[in-house]
């Protein structure tokens, strides 16, 4: 899936479930504030849990994250180590950068060596963001009239100019990593970055108390998803995997069609362009697969093998589906890159290959093997299983083809 769209689902519920929180907080309901009122320590609870089981998870973005916040709610704790050093300390700014830098960052894990480089980082870009902002404060700041003008009157009681900007480019920069690297964990980390001038403006400390309760229970939802993916989803395609399969047949009633897919002459690939060319070729076919039509959904079996299954269909009524399948796959034009690894020759039968200026392109096909749930066929395996026997049909038959059982 295209990084944009991957990125609209991921951080689009995250937005919204915490834009629905702060409306909520902001409602003041009298109900929300007994409860939260008798659960003070409600919200770094919960963010001290977040972090446990991020921690569990080799999180450790998450975990500084959620100590970060943690932090936040003792808002005493920052001012009064500005005061220590006899400097104003911008604590929205400083977390924002922190949130931003471990949003570039990677997960180090936990090893002394390694927690004690990411915490001087952290301090690093603490004093470095309060220099910065002194330093600026000292400038002449009428390069900031308009943004000031744009400011007034109601923002401007709650950030200086300097600072909307400063939020600004954070948030720039961390979208920019977003849109590279959409995971659920980048998608948490951004919308805790986006909380914070939020929570500037909104300085309640009922709506502050809801924010980081929702971020923390945005935390562990990233968590499980991620957890749900990796169980569920093949890594190398994105696209489900044999177990979720095995998951979904449990719900399938007595009538069903299974498509076994293969890619003709696979192997060719991986010895003619190298492994990465396999990957690439994969992940073409996995993405068509996923666009079936007529109600299939796709799986990845394994290796280079794909189902295809048609809940509450006869072979009849697929048919036409799994050919303009095939077809969507062979008429397809596929640029490779360039060899990751000295070419081998291939044995056998070769693909047709055109070379087309530095580009080169390669026409992948598919075969497939259709067979519906019988009367004889008491379980999910035994389709399966003739369905495969038709896949080798197809095979024998000289490929790029579609036979039912
Ligand atoms: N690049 C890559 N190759 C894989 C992966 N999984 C399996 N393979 C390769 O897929 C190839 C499967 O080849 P074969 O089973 O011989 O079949 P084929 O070349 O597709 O030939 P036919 O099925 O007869 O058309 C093997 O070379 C495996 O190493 C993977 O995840 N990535």
């Amino acid at each position: 899936m295209h990084n944009l769209q991957l990125l609209a689902r991921r951080a689009l519920p995250a937005l919204l479930f915490l834009m629905a929180s702060l409306i909520i907080a902001t409602s003041g309901h009298p109900q929300l504030v007994k409860w939260f009122g008798q659960l003070t320590y409600l919200p770094v609870i919960s963010l001290l849990i977040a972090a446990l089981v991020a921690m569990k998870f080799s999180r450790s973005r998450m975990v500084l994250c959620c100590l970060l916040l943690v932090s936040m709610e003792f808002t005493g704790f920052w001012p009064a180590l500005g005061e220590l050093a006899g400097v104003t300390l911008p604590v929205t700014a400083i977390l924002m950068a922190q949130l931003g830098w471990l949003l570039w960052s990677r997960d180090k894990g936990f090893a002394p060596l390694n927690a004690t480089i990411s915490l001087s980082q952290l301090a690093a870009v603490a004093v470095g963001t309060t220099l910065l902002f002194h330093q600026l404060s000292l400038q002449p700041q009428s390069w900031l009239a308009p943004i000031n003008a744009w400011l007034y009157p109601d923002l401007a009681r709650h950030f200086s100019a300097l600072e909307a900007v400063f939020y600004l480019l954070v948030l720039l920069l961390g979208l920019g990593r977003l849109a590279f690297n959409p995971t659920n964990n980048h998608c948490a980390l951004f919308v805790s970055m986006l909380m914070l001038p939020i929570l500037q403006y909104q300085s309640q400390p009922l709506v502050s108390q809801v924010a980081l309760f929702a971020l923390a229970v945005l935390f562990l939802f990233s968590i499980i998803l991620d957890s749900h993916n990796m169980a569920f989803r093949d890594e190398l395609t994105g696209i489900p995997s044999r177990r979720a399969l095995m998951q979904y047949v449990q719900t399938l009633g007595g009538k069903y069609v299974v498509v076994m897919a293969d890619i003709d002459h696979f192997k060719a690939f991986n010895d003619t362009y190298g492994h990465d060319v396999g990957d690439q070729v994969l992940r073409m076919v996995a993405s068509r697969m996923t666009g079936i039509t007529g109600g299939g959904r796709a799986f990845r079996y394994g290796g280079e093998e794909f189902t295809l299954v048609f809940a509450r269909k006869d072979a009849d009524q697929v048919e036409e589906h799994v050919e303009s399948l095939r077809r969507s796959i062979a008429d397809y034009k596929m640029v490779i890159r360039a060899p990751d690894r000295p070419v081998k020759k291939s044995r056998g039968k070769k693909k047709p290959v055109k070379k087309s200026g530095l580009r080169q392109l390669v026409q992948v096909t598919c075969s497939f093997g259709v067979a519906e749930k019988g009367k004889d066929q008491g379980s999910f395996e035994a389709v399966m299983k003739q369905a495969d026997v038709a896949l080798y049909q197809a095979k024998k038959a000289g490929r790029n083809c579609v036979k039912l059982s």
